[in-house]
């Protein structure tokens, strides 16, 4: 292709992505929007499955059936989740195999949120709560992402986190006007899983080397800061209804900008916890990587039925 006719798709694109059309699989795309939404919707997909790790470790210890039921549901949600976006990804020309790959060797991100303990129950309903949370809050945005598959799977996807979100919160406040104990381990949970959760909504827009780029596709429709803003405002009166203390003693009510004004975040922290030196980050992938490894009789048994049946059908058609 010349590059005079490279120019005129490239103009054609960024007309359809200024009429909010989506974009499918088989239409032309820039090469550079291509990898940018692989990179981002495989990441997400880690994140789901790596994100299954976390409270599975409690699945055995929920403390009433009512919350197993609802720990298993949830779990096996987030695996939906991230077969979904892996098949979105898929449409992009890259095998299923290259993105386990990716992740198997640390060449692929997956959200830092997820490489921090689960201590007690209550980390349960803290992650129901605020990660969930501020997953929805990430996520509605992506629903009308200018890529089709992308934002279908997210339709989807919001509607359960909306359910995750709630069975989190309604452990966080049965756990709030619980007993002493119970009140404090709630609160426990929130100081540990408040400024993650934070950073979970990706670095200062001064920092996001990618928010520019996909805001002007319509990948991204809002920065990284306008979301853990969004985010705060939110949670901030959640806490306060339980009873609750944000651990952040800079939080205070910008009558002027109608949002809270809020501490430093530890952004050493984050990008420790994104090279991989955060708490659990070795647990957390040698678990994937066994997870694999001990499936491959799995997926060699189904490829040979597979293999079976195609060699009966051709038999038969002969
Ligand atoms: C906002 C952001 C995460 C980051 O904005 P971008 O424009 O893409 O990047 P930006 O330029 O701002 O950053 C520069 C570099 O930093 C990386 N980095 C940034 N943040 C993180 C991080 N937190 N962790 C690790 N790395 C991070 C970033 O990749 C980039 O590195 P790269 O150049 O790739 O090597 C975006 O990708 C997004 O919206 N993704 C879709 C949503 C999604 O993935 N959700 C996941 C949670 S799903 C969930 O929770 C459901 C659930 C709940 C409960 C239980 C189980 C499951």
């Amino acid at each position: 292709m010349s590059e005079k006719e490279v120019k005129n798709l490239e103009r054609l694109f960024e007309d359809r992505i200024a009429r909010d059309e989506k974009i499918e699989p088989k239409d032309w795309m820039p090469e550079k929007y291509r990898q940018t939404h692989i990179r981002q919707i495989s990441q997400h997909a880690h994140s789901e499955i790596v994100g299954m790790l976390p409270e599975g470790n409690w699945i055995t210890r929920a403390p009433s059936l009512r919350r197993k039921v609802a720990l298993l549901a949830k779990v096996q949600d987030e695996a939906g989740h991230g077969l979904y976006l892996y098949s979105a990804c898929e449409t992009l020309g890259v095998s299923r195999d290259e993105l386990y790959d990716q992740l198997h060797t640390g060449k692929a991100k997956y959200s830092s949120i997820f490489n921090y303990p689960t201590i007690t129950w209550a980390d349960i309903g803290a992650i129901g709560w605020l990660v969930d949370g501020a997953a929805i809050i990430n996520q509605v945005p992506l629903c009308s992402t200018s890529y089709g598959p992308y934002a279908r799977a997210m339709i989807r996807v919001c509607k359960e986190e909306s359910f995750h979100q709630r069975q989190g919160f309604e452990i966080m406040m049965n756990l709030a006007k619980g007993s002493k104990e119970q009140k404090a381990m709630a609160q426990d949970a929130l100081n540990r899983w408040w400024w993650p959760s934070l950073m979970m909504l990706g670095p200062t827009d001064a920092e996001s080397v990618h928010t520019e780029q996909s805001m002007k596709w319509k990948l991204k429709r809002k920065t990284n800061d306008e979301l853990r803003q969004q985010f705060i405002d939110q949670t901030v009166p959640q806490a306060e209804l339980i009873g609750l203390t944000i651990p952040d003693s800079d939080l205070k009510w910008n009558e002027e900008r109608g949002s809270y004004d809020f501490g430093a975040i530890d952004w050493d922290e984050f990008w420790q916890v994104v090279k991989g030196h955060g708490p659990c980050n070795q647990e957390r992938m040698s678990a994937r990587v066994n997870a694999w490894e001990n499936g491959e009789w799995v997926r060699d048994a189904a490829m040979a039925y597979a293999e079976k049946q195609e060699d009966k059908k051709l038999k038969k058609a002969i």
